[in-house]
């Protein structure tokens, strides 16, 4: 069977997130083309500054654009760690996105009926689907090998059906948050990871040579592609895989 997986390795930062949004450009333009809705699932951390600096120079009809959260942090929104929080601040007046474009947990919420109230969201934009099927999701990858937040060794690893699930003892801080499940994860048309610096060196090894049992390793879309785009110094221990 032909594999999910594309490994690309690009000199750069700047050439990584370059390639990142040729990406986002063409699977926006399809998805537009072919529902006038583009569904897009994006991550925290190091991403959102990448975003900022590549999506200016994205072509696309950025209105027909949905923004959802593969996880998200139970913290106002005014606080420095919500993911929210901080694409607004990063992409509001960079990038022609309006608030309402973006769903958005409800910080109010405990994390277990954040995750309910969340899956109703999404369940008003995609319909009662067994699963719901986006166009992309942009992920991340922990120093531990998780993903969205979904940890090493946690029980969320092994979700089969819900959409949405609550966390209150993340690792990482803060520990109560929501998160997309691989079942949903794994029914996206695309994912990709993009990763860069030395310091992930050692962990893509791991990952993508010694193919370890790690959450990012459980990313393996049922009908779609998972892209891996790494530079040069994230590459570094592969030995040209
Ligand atoms: O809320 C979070 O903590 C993020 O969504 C998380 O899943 C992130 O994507 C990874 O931890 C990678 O983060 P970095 O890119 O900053 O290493």
């Amino acid at each position: 069977m032909a594999s999910n997986k594309r490994i690309e390795v690009h000199k750069t930062e700047d050439a990584l997130i370059k390639r990142l949004c040729e990406y986002i450009e063409n699977i926006s333009k399809k998805a537009i083309e072919e529902r006038s809705a583009f569904t897009i699932g994006v991550s925290g951390g190091s991403l959102i500054g990448a975003l900022a600096k590549g999506l200016p120079g994205v072509k696309t009809e950025w209105s027909k654009w949905k923004i959802y959260f593969c996880d998200e942090r139970i913290v106002p929104f005014d606080d420095t760690e919500s993911t929210y929080g901080a694409y607004k601040k990063a992409l509001d007046g960079v990038v022609p996105i309006k608030d309402d474009q973006y769903r958005k947990i409800d910080p109010k919420l405990s994390a277990e009926e954040a995750a309910k109230d969340y899956i109703g969201k999404l369940k008003a934009d995609f319909g009662n689907v067994q699963l719901p099927r986006f166009d992309l999701l942009l992920l991340g990858m922990g120093p531990d090998g998780h993903t969205c937040s979904l940890f090493p060794g946690h029980p969320l690893l092994q979700e089969t059906s819900v959409w949405v699930a609550p966390i209150t003892d993340s690792p990482k801080p803060p520990p109560s948050r929501v998160t997309l499940t691989f079942p949903v994860i794994n029914n996206a048309a695309t994912s990709i990871f993009t990763i860069w610096g030395a310091g992930k060196a050692d962990m893509i090894k791991r990952v993508l040579a010694d193919k370890e049992d790690l959450p990012v390793n459980q990313v393996s879309p049922k009908n779609g592609l998972v892209h891996w785009l790494l530079d040069d110094a994230a590459a570094t221990k592969l030995n040209g895989l």
